[in-house]
């Protein structure tokens, strides 16, 4: 198959010499005039279970014009798929330690679900051994190449790992708590029962067991559920992801649907930046909610990220005594990402 580097090698001045070879394309890889307006994304993991579902829903959002694949494996092989999708990002593959820099540089918005997922019986906190050091070495990349991008923090587990990113950033001088964000989107659409382009339920604290806290009195539109219905549900959102892990039975957990929810957040992101007004997610960040340094709650973004931090709401007695238990878990989880960079 003949190649677009055959036909029309990169400008050898180009900021990315290791630019994967792309084929001449069923796809948008070959630009008679540069790429469409629009912003900057790499993807970090790209060739992991969600990264490859999450690379082909990037590369169809029209507001992304450049597409970077990172991945310690398989990248060129990704990079050369998604490069046939006729659409507009112009997409590019890094691969391993030494093409980190050229994957972040000039990026707008990087998005990381590197590291590796639960198997039954596993805990999201067993994962840190192995997460928290990927994550913390590809934020100082972060820290380096792309201070000011937007980071939406996937990895498990999430409750330590934005902490872990957030040490990072402040070590280099580059931290800035509005560009920072852990995605617990997921979270939000495993509201059981219901449909959920017609329900919006508020899920605040953070991402593992009883640090998600879904805020069911605020359903919306407004419904009304007895207190059986109120502890299965929370049981059901709180359990979401270890219900994929079990019916994975080893092979790891939630990507299809976490691709989704994390091109969807990504997305929320973008039109953020673009200045679109009134985009209103959850996510988990840097917060005074409470009277911890991070938390899940509503947060409305804009062309500097975080924008405004909205506060809870009012609580019934359930979700205040959700709330204590979901703190107290959660203080322990970001002082573990604290101290695993000030160690
Ligand atoms: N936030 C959420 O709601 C949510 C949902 C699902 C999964 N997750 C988490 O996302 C992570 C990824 O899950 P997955 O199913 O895609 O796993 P996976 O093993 O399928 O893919 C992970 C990818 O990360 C890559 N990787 C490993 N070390 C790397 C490094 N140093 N730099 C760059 N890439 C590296 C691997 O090569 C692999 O391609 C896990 O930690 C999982 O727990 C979070
Ligand atoms: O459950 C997991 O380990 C993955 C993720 O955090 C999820 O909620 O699906």
């Amino acid at each position: 198959m003949a190649t677009l580097a055959s036909h029309l090698r990169p400008d050898p001045a180009s900021s990315h010499p290791q630019m994967e070879e792309v084929p001449l394309l069923r796809g948008s890889n070959c630009r008679a005039k540069g790429a469409a307006p629009g912003f900057k994304v790499a993807i970090l993991g790209a060739a992991g279970g969600i990264g490859q579902p999450l690379a082909l829903l990037m590369k169809m959002n029209p507001l992304v014009s450049v597409l970077h694949l990172y991945d310690v494996v398989n990248t060129p092989g990704v990079t050369a798929d998604i490069s046939h999708m006729n659409t507009g990002a112009v997409v590019r593959g890094f691969l391993g330690q030494p093409q980190l820099e050229n994957a972040l540089t000039g990026m707008d918005l990087v998005v990381i679900p590197a590291g590796v997922p639960r198997k039954p019986g596993m805990t999201r906190d067993d994962l840190f051994n192995i997460n928290a050091g990927i994550v913390r070495t590809l934020c100082e990349g972060i820290a380096k190449c792309c201070p000011k991008a937007i980071v939406n923090v996937i990895s498990n587990p999430v409750n330590s790992t934005v902490p872990i990113a957030a040490e990072v950033f402040k070590k280099a001088g580059t931290y800035d708590p509005k560009r920072l964000l852990g995605v617990t989107t997921l979270d939000v659409g495993e509201v059981l029962g219901l449909d959920p382009r017609e329900v919006n339920v508020p899920v605040v604290g953070g991402h593992a067991g009883v640090t998600i806290l879904p805020l069911l009195s605020q359903v919306n539109p407004a419904c009304s559920f007895t207190s059986e219905e109120v502890n299965h549900l929370t049981s059901r959102i709180q359990n979401g992801g270890t219900e994929v892990v079990e019916a994975k039975a080893g092979a790891g957990s939630a990507t299809l649907s976490m691709a989704y929810a994390a091109a969807k957040f990504a997305d929320a992101c973008l039109r953020g930046l673009r200045g679109d007004a009134g985009i209103v997610e959850c996510s988990y960040v840097a917060s005074q909610v409470t009277e911890l340094p991070f938390f899940a709650s509503k947060v409305r973004l804009g062309r500097s990220g975080v924008e405004e931090i909205l506060p809870l709401g009012p609580l019934n007695e359930f979700e205040r005594a959700g709330l204590e238990k979901a703190k107290k878990e959660l203080a322990q989880s970001i002082q573990k990402g604290v101290t695993f960079i000030n160690k």
